[in-house]
């Protein structure tokens, strides 16, 4: 199922900002990241999807739904990106109290079932120690992760994110990685709209680029970043002035068309890097290397290649790459 399809949806404020004409599918079980520079809609679409703003034209649907039915809601974990809980009240509370806006009767948020369920979600976000503390002295990373739990409360289906883990230190982002990973395995759909681009480039299967309200790419990821492949980069050891006329025989003569040399040492370091489809054929080229005799130090995905795509795609939109 695709689990919000939106075509042509368009809200400005006055005539001004927002978005205009966006149409974007995000398939089910999937993380979705929306990236784009300040001020490019990307907000206003997060909050039509989860039905705060009515859109001025197109149309769309979340969970098969259109836009605001109740029936989706009730599957929907929805994560703002400002928020404020109440400074009175404890995690426990604000849960039970979210759990009453989701559709509970009183009785039910006292159920053991449902005090059980609040644990459980207060445990996924690492917030169980604080589970009776007054929220007005937590930090800001600790009410970014209570509002996850708000999202995260009900068992969502689909979880619509914006700005997850801007106010997370570098421990707490990996566990919401984590986090965000586990529920993919879950089968929950996650929607990210995120300016961390490490997080996107190690969680987004799927990623769209807005700008100027505009939606100017959206798609696979790795199809986003290169058509369908990705730049990948080989360190070895063992290199000699011959190595290269070595290998290229071993492929046929074919090896300029697969591998770069992009530096070589008086040690025998090496760096290379090569086009590839797939992970297939970067494990090829790394059989290639130790048949050879080389030592393989490091082979993976060349870094920063999510940040150049999106200095292009913003630069292309302002008539230039920026330098
Ligand atoms: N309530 C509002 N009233 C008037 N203009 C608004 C309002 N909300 C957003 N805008 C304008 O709409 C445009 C898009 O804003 P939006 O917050 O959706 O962008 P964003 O991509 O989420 O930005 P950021 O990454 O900085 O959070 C901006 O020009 C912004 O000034």
């Amino acid at each position: 199922m695709t689990m919000i399809e939106t075509e042509q949806l368009t809200k400005t404020y006055n005539g001004r900002g927002g978005c205009r004409g966006v149409t974007l599918q995000v398939p089910e079980g999937r993380i979705f990241g929306l990236l784009g520079p300040n001020g490019a809609g990307k907000s206003t679409f997060v909050k039509m999807l989860a039905g705060l703003h009515r859109p001025d034209s197109g149309r769309a649907t979340v969970l098969g739904q259109p836009l605001g039915r109740a029936e989706a809601r009730r599957k929907l974990g929805y994560l703002p990106e400002l928020f404020r809980f109440q400074d009175w009240l404890t995690p426990t509370e604000v849960l039970c109290f979210h759990g009453r806006l989701g559709g509970l009767r009183p009785r039910e948020t006292r159920s053991p079932a449902f005090r059980g369920r609040i644990r459980d979600t207060l445990e996924l976000v690492g917030l169980s120690e604080a589970a009776d503390r007054r929220v007005g002295g937590f930090s800001k990373g600790m009410q970014q992760r209570l509002g996850l739990a708000v999202a995260l409360l009900l068992d969502p289906e689909l979880v619509i994110l914006d700005e997850p883990a801007s106010a997370l230190d570098p421990v707490g982002r990996y566990e919401i990685r984590s986090l965000l990973k586990r529920l993919r395995g879950k089968g929950v759909t996650v929607f990210l709209n995120t300016h961390l681009l490490e997080d996107v480039e190690e969680l987004c299967d799927e990623a769209a680029f807005l700008d100027g309200g505009e939606l100017l790419a959206s798609g696979p990821l790795q199809e986003l970043l290169g058509g369908g492949g990705a730049n990948w980069r080989f360190r070895l050891g063992g290199w000699l002035p011959a190595t290269w006329a070595e290998l290229n025989d071993a492929v046929g003569g074919s090896l300029s068309s697969m591998l770069r040399l992009v530096e070589a040492d008086d040690q025998g370091n090496a760096l290379l890097t090569a086009r590839v489809t797939d992970r297939e054929q970067a494990g090829y080229l790394c059989s290639l290397f130790i048949r050879s005799g080389l030592t393989l130090y490091e082979s993976g995905p060349e870094p920063n290649s999510l940040e150049a795509w999106f200095l292009r795609m913003a630069g292309s939109r302002q008539g230039g790459v920026p330098q």
